[in-house]
């Protein structure tokens, strides 16, 4: 049986503060931290080991994968840094509180914003002090591909191909891989591993702080996906 585990992020400090984040790069809460390592102790005991781990260029992920291996006692496997799989880029929504957005707006706006697959929030400048094209950690990627904005679709242009030409190979070349990333990134391959249409993928949330575990047949097909909670060890189909 091949396993990919996938993880969200522990609580971050603007998920606390319930703020738009995106390519923000905030830290974990106190709380996201304790979820990090939470949920490398349960991988431990539910016998999980990794080769490699792949994480986005944003701390709250990074964070949390060091959390995670650390508590496995894996902190020495390679670890790759991709720019692809970074938040959902929010645009001008950014900084922003949700609630206050909603009470600017509307409820409805909001929620097509966060959820819709095709449209995107307001973009910001490329001048904008939030704009990855003023970020350094950027300055080596063509300019070209950084977003401005981004829907859950235009998102998966960057994220879908990386993960088959970076993950999937090493994946079928028998490693246990990590991916520590964000909602959106994990929904977004959620979505293409799960064949799972526009209206589907609109109601799925992925918890923070919360090992997503797909088992996969020989041809790496997908088979069944479950949480890892402590209810689940021994357990392992929901
Ligand atoms: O703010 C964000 O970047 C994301 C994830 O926290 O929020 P949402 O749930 O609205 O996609």
């Amino acid at each position: 049986m091949n396993k990919l585990v996938l993880i969200r992020h522990g609580q971050s400090e603007w998920n606390l503060e319930n703020r738009f984040t995106g390519w923000q790069d905030v830290d974990l809460s106190e709380k996201g931290k304790a979820e990090a390592v939470q949920a490398g102790k349960l991988l431990a005991q539910a016998g999980f080991t990794f080769d490699i781990a792949y994480t986005s260029m944003l701390k709250r992920a990074i964070k949390t994968l060091h959390l995670v291996l650390e508590s496995m006692d894996l902190l020495w496997i390679p670890e790759v840094k991709a720019w692809q799989l970074n938040e959902r880029y929010y645009g001008a929504l950014q900084g922003l509180n949700k609630a206050d957005t909603i009470e600017k707006y509307s409820p409805e706006q909001v929620l097509t914003w966060r959820r819709s697959f095709t449209v995107q929030p307001p973009a910001v400048t490329a001048e904008d002090i939030r704009s990855p094209l003023k970020d350094i950690r950027y300055a080596a990627i063509d300019p070209s591909l950084l977003p401005l904005t981004e829907s859950l679709e235009t998102m998966m242009e960057r994220v879908i191909p990386y993960y088959q030409n970076e993950i999937s190979p090493a994946l079928k070349s028998g490693k246990h891989i990590l991916i520590a990333a964000h909602g959106n990134t994990l929904r977004g391959l959620v979505k293409y591993l799960d064949h799972l249409s526009e209206e589907d993928i609109v109601s799925y949330e992925i918890p923070t702080g919360i090992p997503l575990v797909y088992e996969m047949d020989d041809s790496f097909v997908p088979l069944q996906k479950y949480f890892l909670h402590s209810d689940t060890i021994g357990n392992t189909v929901l």
